[in-house]
């Protein structure tokens, strides 16, 4: 299976790293010193459970160079959503798919304008990884998980060879035949998370601990809740009370993605979490005050460290 990685960063890069171990025919795009790197000295995973080095990897910022692909895994953060999409088109053939692991539950919208809908294949990404330096990547914890599927919910051949290439890697995957609710169900567990952990600048531990904080951390996510219901989303009613369940699993040091680029003083995907449920309830007439809070208190850092 030909793959090509769009945005071969953290979750990029892993996933696209274990396809390659796997046997799949990978090539990453990817540009700056990490481009480099990965043209110089290939890609290395550095993970508690099984770190890896691919001595020589096919690596490209320009996808003219590649031609048409199988499947895209199209990974960029995503402020980057429009302009990698339209990079991506000398690649993406009639029956290519495009499958975003990107979070959020507005990355598939965002992307069908330029790509049609026949290209989406919908998914989500369970992991916490980041570029360590340029040409590795690094895992922290063990957890690693792709669930993804057709939005008509047909068990397709292109999504039965995609899963088949994950296993090859060992990579723990599977298919939805309801993808769209996997996608809210794991946005309401990440607004949460990221929500309450950056707001608060802690770590989950004391966030699910404290009265006050753990009943704001059940009330954003009672609010995705509503917004994904109200969007004729089957997510359960009593979800946000589950993932409290949940989240009090975690161990107590876990953070969301957003927190470490919030510390590193990096841009945020804000706009997208806790600013997507306020818009996508703005929409439906759903209320969300405790997300516009959060998105309110937060913007000023949306774009990096502020002056
Ligand atoms: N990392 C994780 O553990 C998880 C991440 N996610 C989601 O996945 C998405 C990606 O996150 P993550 O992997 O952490 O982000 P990273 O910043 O680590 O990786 C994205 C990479 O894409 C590169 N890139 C962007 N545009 C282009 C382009 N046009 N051509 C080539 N390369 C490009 C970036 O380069 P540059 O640095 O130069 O901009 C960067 O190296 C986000 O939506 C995130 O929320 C979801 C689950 C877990
Ligand atoms: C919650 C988590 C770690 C799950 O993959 C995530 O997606 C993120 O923090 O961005």
């Amino acid at each position: 299976m030909r793959i090509a990685v769009m945005g071969s960063g953290g979750l990029g890069g892993f996933f696209g790293g274990r396809l390659a171990k796997g046997g799949a025919d990978v090539v990453f795009m990817a540009r700056g010193a990490h481009l480099a790197a990965l043209k110089a000295t290939g890609l290395t995973i550095e993970s508690p459970e099984d770190p890896f080095t691919l001595p020589a990897v096919q690596a490209t910022d320009d996808p003219a160079t590649i031609g048409p692909v199988d499947l895209v895994l199209f990974t960029v953060k995503l402020w980057d959503t429009e302009a990698a999409a339209r990079a991506i088109a000398p690649i993406v053939g009639p029956r290519t798919a495009v499958v975003s692991l990107q979070n959020g539950v507005q990355k598939d919208d965002m992307l069908r304008p330029i790509l049609g809908d026949n290209a989406l294949m919908g998914a989500i990404a369970q992991i916490s990884t980041t570029i360590a330096r340029p040409g590795v990547i690094a895992q922290t914890g063990t957890m690693q998980r792709l669930v993804f599927g057709e939005f008509d919910g047909a068990r397709s051949e292109r999504a039965e060879r995609f899963l088949a290439a994950c296993l090859a890697g060992g990579i723990k995957a599977e298919i939805s035949t309801d993808i769209t609710r996997e996608i809210w169900q794991k946005f309401v567990f990440l607004v949460g998370l990221s929500a309450l952990t950056c707001a608060t600048r802690c770590t989950i531990g004391p966030v699910r601990e404290n009265p006050h904080t753990r009943a704001m951390l059940l009330g954003v996510m009672e609010e995705v809740v509503a917004v994904g219901r109200a969007h004729r989303v089957a997510v359960p009613e009593d979800f946000a009370a589950e993932r409290l369940a949940f989240i009090d699993t975690l161990p107590a040091g876990m953070v969301a993605s957003m927190f470490h680029d919030l510390a590193a003083g990096r841009r945020l995907e804000l706009p997208w979490l806790s600013g997507g449920v306020v818009d996508l309830g703005a929409a439906v007439g759903v209320p969300t005050p405790l997300n516009r809070a959060i998105r309110d208190v937060l913007v000023l850092h949306a774009d990096g460290r502020p002056a």
